[in-house]
């Protein structure tokens, strides 16, 4: 049969259609199964397999580990099949991270590097999928064309051909917390803003036809394409003005370049918010001492040390997000004529990069004199 997947069988996967609905995972080009015994399998899409919770019991963490050790298993039972012998070198080339978008699997350069798995070819790749719980990854697939769940939202995209940044979960998570409902907003996430932030009016702009078509289409998936109004083009020429309450400036590492025209959107009368993110530098730190003297001096000491490494971070966020506060009173001078003032509301730490190179977002209020 041709089913996408299903679910049937207790414990390991036991889902109420209507758990299956909310999530958005329900295959609806199937019908549901009734078997004999009494139970019934449900078509859930393929590609979300691999996240849906099927192990509540188990962390994150420990779901991924399970997997990392799967995965060594997996590795390992083909090597000694194939009459090679397992090394801890060839473990270490086994990543303990990888990237879900889908039925389809990212994994960093530096990992499964060893000639021997070359060898193995779509032998090996196969038993790779089939452990991550994936039907195929780009090595043996024919189709980049994946499903992505974050937060209920449904996002299907051509993976090779859109950037879909993951790691921007917890910001996701934020802003689908915000009461956007009188508001019109420009930027990033235009869905959490319109599905979960139940934002009035997005307008959003992006240069790539191939993205530009993927948001079309999850605009439609998630029922909100009503609200939202698309450019396709570089959104430094847009023809537009005087219409935000908010603007999301997410572009990283820096998005000064949009800077201008996030001052020419804000509304002129109210102002609004502008969340500008920025991956900022903190200076290098001294590491303790290498050789203690004392286990309680050491410890004692390591507190204080990453406390004191906390404040001055805070410090470098606090001074970037003052030079912002700056820059954007005087672009707002210089576009509209007139005198604002600026407050910072918050800045959030979003990730951390290296322990020098910290992701923040400033919420910047905004308003006319
Ligand atoms: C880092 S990706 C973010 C993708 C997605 N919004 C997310 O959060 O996962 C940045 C997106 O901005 C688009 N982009 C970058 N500069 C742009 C510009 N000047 N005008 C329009 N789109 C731009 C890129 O094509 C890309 O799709």
């Amino acid at each position: 049969c041709d089913w996408a997947c299903c679910i049937s069988s207790p414990p390991r996967g036991c889902f109420s259609r209507k758990y299956l609905q909310s999530q958005g995972v329900l295959d609806h080009k199937y019908c549901a199964q009734k078997h004999s015994d009494g139970t019934v399998t449900l078509p859930v899409v393929a590609s979300v397999l691999a996240q849906l919770d099927l192990a509540p019991t188990l962390s994150e963490k420990e779901k991924v580990q399970s997997f990392h050790k799967r995965l060594i298993e997996a590795a390992q039972s083909l090597l000694v099949s194939k009459g090679e012998t397992w090394s801890e070198d060839l473990e270490r080339d086994i990543p303990s991270r990888w990237q879900c978008h889908g039925d389809l699997v990212l994994f960093s350069e530096g990992c499964f590097s060893h000639a021997i798995w070359k060898d193995f070819g779509s032998e090996f790749w196969t038993a790779v999928a089939l452990t991550l719980g994936v039907k195929l990854t780009m090595l043996l697939g024919d189709s980049s064309y994946v499903t992505h769940i974050d937060n209920h939202i449904r996002y299907e995209f051509d993976v090779a051909k859109c950037m879909f940044s993951s790691g921007n979960i917890t910001e996701k998570l934020r802003i689908a917390s915000f009461d956007c409902s009188v508001e019109t907003g420009i930027g990033y996430f235009t869905l959490p803003y319109l599905v979960h932030a139940t934002a009035a009016h997005v307008h959003a702009c992006e240069w790539n036809p191939d993205a530009v078509k993927a948001l079309q289409r999850n605009l439609q998936i998630s029922g909100v394409s009503h609200r939202c109004t698309g450019y396709q083009g570089d959104n430094r020429q847009l023809p537009l003005s005087d219409l935000a309450d908010r603007v999301n400036l997410g572009l990283i590492p820096s998005s000064e370049e949009g800077w201008p025209v996030a001052c020419r959107l804000l509304k002129r009368d109210t102002g609004g918010i502008l969340h500008i993110h920025q991956n900022v530098t903190t200076p290098l730190h001294h590491e303790p001492p290498e050789h203690s003297s004392a286990i309680d001096v050491e410890k004692g000491s390591s507190i204080k040390e990453c406390s004191l490494r906390i404040q001055r971070d805070m410090q470098v966020w606090t001074a970037w997000a003052s030079d912002t506060a700056r820059h954007i009173c005087t672009l707002l001078l210089d576009i509209t004529g007139s005198k604002w003032k600026t407050n910072i509301k918050h800045i959030e730490h979003v990730k951390t990069y290296t322990p020098h190179i910290i992701h923040v977002v400033l919420d910047l209020e905004c308003k006319p004199f």
